[in-house]
């Protein structure tokens, strides 16, 4: 698959203190793609040199494609419709909004309210529409349902995987896990200017080891242990009850996910 984004050796620094220390990915074309790390590892500053938004030091940044991007703290003037942003949307990128994607996104249902009486998830679509007025390839969103309820949250998703059926490209930061392991075909992990993973949910989890969570339930009280060899940890803890005769009600038993693994990296346990 060919590169939607090419980023090689990218260096930034803001005075003496250096963000991104020679980053390089590829975001392949008609892939979700995350960037992760913990606050203030560069992941904005990274966007943003890729996007055109900022200056870099050093390095060199390819873009395939159209650009559409949903800033997170975009906000509108508080009195203006729905319908009037994306107006002024289309005639800024001298086109017309594609009236299947407004559709699809249910900018009609609010499209009479003003701007500040929208719900944060009207907010979320609409922000999301305007970004995609211009037709991209390529789609940048930032936190993009940070706020949203579950409904909002499915139906969002529901939207971005649909964007990606239509071969779309799609970069999301994200701080919520659960929705990178959903969503992502691949994800970076920055840690200390460059890069410490990037690869798949699936390859980042056999790159750092299996380790599993038991979560027993006794007569005496639950209790949880972290093992890497699930079959050892497992003989010895019930050969450990059957001898104390502690009587085993329930057995649990989580895989690492991703949340785990990032939390582990972000706590410096895992180099
Ligand atoms: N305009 C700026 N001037 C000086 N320092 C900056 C500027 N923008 C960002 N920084 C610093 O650069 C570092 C990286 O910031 P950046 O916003 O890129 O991180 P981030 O990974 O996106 O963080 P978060 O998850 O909190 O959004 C931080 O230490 C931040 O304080």
């Amino acid at each position: 698959m060919s590169a939607a984004i090419e980023v090689k050796g990218l260096k930034k620094s803001y005075g003496r203190h250096t963000v991104l220390k020679g980053l390089s990915f590829n975001v392949l074309k008609g892939e979700i793609f995350a960037l992760l790390g913990v606050n203030g590892v560069g992941k904005t500053t990274a966007l943003e040199c890729i996007e055109g938004l900022r200056k870099y030091d050093s390095g060199s940044i390819v873009v395939n494609g159209k650009m559409g991007i949903q800033l997170q703290s975009s906000s509108l003037p508080a009195n203006i419709r729905p319908l009037e942003a994306v107006r002024l949307f289309a005639k800024w990128n001298k086109t017309q909004a594609n009236p299947a994607m407004l559709a699809s996104l249910g900018i009609s249902e609010f499209s009479e309210k003003q701007y500040a009486a929208l719900s944060t998830g009207q907010k979320r679509r609409l922000h999301l529409a305007l970004a995609l007025i211009s037709d991209p390839d390529i789609i940048f969103l930032d936190e993009p349902t940070a706020g949203l309820d579950v409904e909002g949250r499915v139906s969002l998703h529901g939207q971005i995987r649909e964007l990606k059926a239509q071969g779309k490209t799609i970069i999301l930061a994200s701080h919520d896990m659960a929705e990178v392991e959903s969503l992502c075909d691949r994800i970076a992990i920055l840690n200390d200017g460059t890069l410490f993973f990037l690869g798949s949910v699936a390859e980042l989890s056999a790159k750092l080891g299996k380790r599993y969570t038991i979560h027993i339930k006794t007569a005496q009280g639950d209790k949880s242990f972290v093992s890497d060899n699930i079959a050892e940890t497992m003989l010895a803890l019930l050969e450990d009850f059957r001898l104390r005769n502690i009587e085993v009600l329930d057995i649990k038993i989580d895989q690492g996910n991703l949340e785990q693994h990032f939390m582990n990296i972000a706590r410096g346990n895992i180099k």
